[in-house]
Order: structure tokens, then C-alpha cells, then sequence
């Protein structure tokens, strides 16, 4: 948890200070996504219903669902949630046994949550592209050892290491995700008049173009796939790198497919959490206080 951020940073609107958590984040995703891709796809345990054993316990959603409600109602009970960076996949959670931290209300009070769609494009387009190459391993393993039937070699059983890392990856993409709010929130404290016109007028697309920066994207994903390719390298006993020309068989992750994750996901997604921050930022307030943040600064 980030927590601590919050309470102790002299500045935690610094546009700096944001990124450099974004960057942070971007190890954690990388390194959750090489532990996942060392098991196969196990797509029964994101289908509801598909485990026997728990539908017999009267737990009609899927593995992963159960896994995510068990352990945020842990969570939850150590206040997990009760921090601004932190968001919850379930609902209906048990209240802390401790009560919240003293945090400094950085935020405007909002109800955006993103965690559906990271869900979805996470169990739909993220594990089956990270988890092929375990998945051929398996099939090579069982061919070998005269275990046929096509179904099964997307399957080796270890639905709770499974599971475990998935729900370590989703945290992760959730709060890379949400952090756009304190982007969102620390741009338009910068110049609120560049966008109360397009907050009033409910104009998306203007608060796009204004959030978005093209050269830190371009300049993230040049970065991301340096270090993907970097921490995907396997290193012999004597400690050193497998040369770079074997890097796309040895390597422990599909580099294109973290890349893809942040172009086509993550980004979007938090552009997306951005813009719908802002739609939210004058929610409650009064014509005239609105009118007294609108005036450019210099006549402030
Ligand atoms: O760093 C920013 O300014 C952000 O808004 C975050 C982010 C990102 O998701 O990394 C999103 C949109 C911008 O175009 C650039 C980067």
C-alpha cells in the first residue's frame, strides 16, 4: 500500500511526484505479469460455476471472484480501502477494526471506480496473451509424455498460485489506473479556467486533448519495454544474461504483450478515469464559486 505516500510528501499534487509512483507501479505490474505467465491460462477460473467444489458450497461466482471478495474483506478489515489510492474490486466489505488513518483529503469527492473494465480486459485479453507460452510448454510435457486431449494443455491445475498473482496484478493496474485522478486533479488545479468551460459543457473530447500528453506516452512506452525486455531475461548459474539474441525464446514474458497491455488498456483507461474526474470536479459547487476558480490566475 502506498498509504504513507499521502501522510508524509510535502507536495502530493507535484506532477513529479505522481509519475514517479506511475513509474513504480509499472515493476510491480511487470514482474506480477512474469509470475502469472509461468502458469497456464486456467480459464476455468474466471468462469462462474465451472469449479465443482465451490459451487457446492453454494458460491455461484467464479474462482478468481472468490478469491477477490476473500481477501479484500481481509484487507478491508485492516483499512486497506480506506485509502485514497486504493480501490476495491467487491462490495458489501466488513468496516476496519482500526480506524482510518489521518489522511489529507487531496481529492475531489468523486464516484469513479474502474475496476469492471480492468477486470474484463484483464481476464479477456491480458492472462490468455501472457500464459500461451506456458501453455505450449504444457502441451510439449504432455505430448511427450503420451497425455493428449487439446483442452487440458491450457490447464495445469494450479488454480490458487493462479489466482493468488491475479488478484496481486489487478490491485496493481487498479490503483496505476485511479492514480489518474490525482493527475487529473493536480492539472487542473494548475489552470482550473483552461477547463470548467469543457467540464460545464460536458465536452469529453476537449478534456481529452487537454489531459493527454503524447510525449509522456511515447516516452512510457519506449521505457516499459525497456524494462520488460530487461527484468524478462534469464540469467545462467554464473549470474550472466542470456545473450539478447536469445531473449525472445528464453524470455520469461511476452514483452510485446506488456506494451500492448499500457498502449491499449492501461493508458486509454486512465485517460479515461482522467476525464471522468474532471466531469465530476464541480459536483456541489455554487455558480459563483465556480466563477471565483474559473479567473486566471494572474487576477486571482
Ligand atoms: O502523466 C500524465 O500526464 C498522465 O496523464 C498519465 C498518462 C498515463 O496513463 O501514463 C495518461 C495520459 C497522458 O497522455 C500521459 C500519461
Amino acid at each position: 500500500m502506498l498509504s504513507q505516500n499521502f501522510m508524509l510528501v510535502k507536495d502530493p499534487l507535484s506532477l513529479d511526484r505522481i509519475r514517479s509512483v506511475l513509474g513504480r507501479l509499472e515493476d510491480t505490474i511487470i514482474f506480477g505479469l512474469i509470475e502469472r505467465a509461468q502458469f497456464s491460462h486456467n480459464a476455468k477460473i474466471y468462469i462462474p460455476g465451472a469449479i465443482p467444489e465451490l459451487k457446492q458450497r453454494g458460491i455461484e461466482g467464479s474462482w478468481l471472484q472468490w478469491f477477490l471478495e476473500e481477501i479484500e474483506a481481509f484487507h478491508a478489515k485492516a483499512r486497506r480501502y480506506t485509502s485514497p489510492d486504493e480501490y476495491p474490486f467487491t462490495s458489501n466489505l466488513p468496516d476496519p477494526i482500526v480506524p482510518s488513518l489521518d489522511f489529507p483529503s487531496i481529492l475531489y469527492p468523486n464516484t469513479i471506480n474502474a475496476n469492471k473494465s480492468i477486470l474484463s480486459f484483464y481476464i479477456r485479453s491480458i492472462v490468455p496473451r501472457i500464459t500461451q507460452k506456458a501453455t505450449i510448454l504444457l502441451a510439449s510435457l504432455k505430448r511427450s509424455n503420451g497425455i493428449m486431449g487439446d483442452d487440458e494443455y491450457e490447464d495445469d491445475g494450479n488454480y490458487g498460485s493462479a489466482a493468488t498473482i491475479d488478484v496481486e496484478i489487478l490491485q496493481a493496474i487498479s490503483k496505476r489506473v485511479h492514480y489518474g485522478k490525482f493527475v487529473s486533479e493536480s492539472k487542473f488545479r494548475d489552470d482550473p479556467a483552461a477547463f470548467i468551460p469543457h467540464i460545464r459543457s460536458r465536452n469529453r473530447e476537449a478534456l481529452e486533448m487537454l489531459i493527454t500528453k503524447p510525449e509522456v506516452e511515447r516516452k512510457l512506452l519506449l521505457r516499459l519495454r525497456k524494462k520488460a525486455a530487461t527484468y524478462a531475461q534469464e540469467f545462467t548459474p554464473d549470474g550472466e544474461a542470456i545473450s539478447n539474441s536469445h531473449v525472445a525464446t528464453s524470455a520469461k514474458i511476452d514483452v510485446d504483450g506488456v506494451v500492448g497491455l499500457y498502449e491499449h488498456h492501461i493508458i486509454p483507461l486512465t485517460r479515461e478515469v482522467e476525464v471522468d474526474y474532471l466531469l465530476q470536479r464541480l459536483d456541489g459547487l455554487s455558480e459563483v464559486e465556480v466563477d471565483n476558480l474559473a479567473q486566471p490566475k494572474s487576477t486571482q
